[in-house]
């Protein structure tokens, strides 16, 4: 459980709901990772035996009398009888948090009735929910793949953002030949990798952070969120980087000219250009719809081993819209039809201590005046007050 929260307070707390089978396996993975102080991994079932073999910190048995200590029978409804009979526990965890993620396996019964619920609770209580669920391998057969699907619309009706991540997908994202025993354990290593890559990028690690905020606003856009993450390795060509990532196998096959807004994590060394920064905006900014919010958060890890890396999360596209991914395909040199400073970035927030955040904006027009008055190379880059804190404290 978390501890109360001092009034000033800066990191946002992130509670992970592991639901069901899937979800207790992902956030047992997750565990493993990297994570910090304001993450909490919450495990989430109706099966009594499979959480007692979860190492997560806060464990929650759903629906003890309507499952009576057992799995949900691939029945959504008694997933949902379920968490609907556990909804004050639920409740009381989803209040606790600034931000919630839930996790879990659309095509069962648990995971695909208590999800949705969970979802409309948060909604109810106007937390920010988002869902980074799995649809079953066509091997499971297609009355999975029905269930699933109608998870997934009834999750849409409640949470902030869905993310969808096909089973079949993950795996072949993986690149690699992988037995059907082996193909779970396999998917749950991407999960986990999106999930880190999403709790990182808004706690405060950043040299320009995503606040709260930022991040509750683009989320909030009803509709489709997919995502891509890409490496650029050394001497490849940052555009085919950003292309990479708006193709990757992650993202579902959604036309993200619909998108409403977007969030990418850049990964870079100290070594990152301005331009750099300047054209993953401008790129990403033509591929959405004109009027979306597009945020950046760049974190800086000198041990990086590669030159930079991206994970794009797009909010808010619509339903019915097909594949549209051959536009980028015409981005190998995309033409700039705007300016960094028409690129929406928002100022953090109140909760948000100013010396220790660089905005996006600040950032950049920090650059720009310190590179006309000043006399020094174009790629010394200043070094923003919060970075220098850090590098003090290390
Ligand atoms: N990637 C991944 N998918 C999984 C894993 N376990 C299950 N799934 C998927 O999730 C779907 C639902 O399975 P579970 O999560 O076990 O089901 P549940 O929500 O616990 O529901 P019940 O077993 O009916 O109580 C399956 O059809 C699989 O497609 C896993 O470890 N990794």
């Amino acid at each position: 459980m978390f501890d109360l929260v001092p009034q000033n307070c800066q990191t946002p707390r992130i509670a992970v709901f592991g639901v069901g089978g899937c979800g207790c396996n992902t956030i047992k993975q997750l565990s493993l990772s990297p994570l910090g102080d304001n993450v909490e991994l919450i495990a989430v079932n109706t099966d009594a035996q499979s959480l007692l073999i979860s190492n997560s910190s806060t464990r929650l048995q759903i629906g003890p009398e309507t499952t009576k200590g057992l799995g949900a029978g691939a029945r959504p409804q008694k997933g949902f009888e379920a968490a609907e009979e556990s909804q004050a526990a639920l409740r009381e965890h989803i209040e606790l948090a600034d931000i919630i993620f839930v996790t879990g396996g659309m095509g069962g019964g648990t995971g695909t009735g208590a999800i949705p619920f969970m979802a409309a609770i948060a909604k109810d209580l106007n937390k920010p929910l988002v869902a980074v669920v799995t649809t079953p391998f066509s091997f499971e057969g297609h009355q999975r793949g029905l269930l699933a699907q109608n998870g997934v619309d009834d999750l849409m009706q409640h949470a902030s953002a869905v993310i969808v991540l096909p089973n079949d997908q993950l795996v072949k994202a993986l690149d690699k030949k992988v037995s059907i025993v082996n193909a779970f354990y396999e998917s749950n290593r991407i999960l986990q990798d999106v999930l880190q890559g999403l709790t990182t990028t808004i706690s405060q690690s950043g040299l320009i952070n995503i606040d709260l905020n930022d991040f509750i606003a683009v989320v909030s856009h009803q509709g489709r969120a997919a995502m891509g993450v890409a490496r650029q390795v050394a001497g490849e060509d940052l555009q085919l980087t950003i292309n990479k990532a708006l193709k990757n196998p992650l993202l579902e096959e959604v036309k993200l000219s619909k998108a409403k807004g977007a969030i990418v994590s850049v990964m870079a060394t100290e070594s990152i250009e301005l331009s750099q920064y300047n054209s993953i905006g401008e790129t990403l900014q033509q591929q959405l719809d004109p009027s979306a919010l597009v945020i950046i958060g760049l974190t800086i890890v000198p041990e990086l081993d590669c030159e930079l890396e991206l994970m794009v999360i797009a909010t808010g596209i619509q339903e019915g819209a097909e594949s549209e991914f051959e536009i980028f395909t015409e981005l190998q040199q995309p033409k700039v039809t705007k300016s960094q400073d028409q690129i929406q970035t928002k100022s953090h927030n109140e909760r948000f201590d100013a010396n220790e955040l660089v905005n996006l904006h600040d950032f950049l027009k920090q650059k720009s005046t310190s590179s006309a008055n000043e006399d020094h190379g174009d790629d010394e880059l200043e070094i923003p007050t919060y970075t220098r804190n850090q590098r003090a404290v290390n």
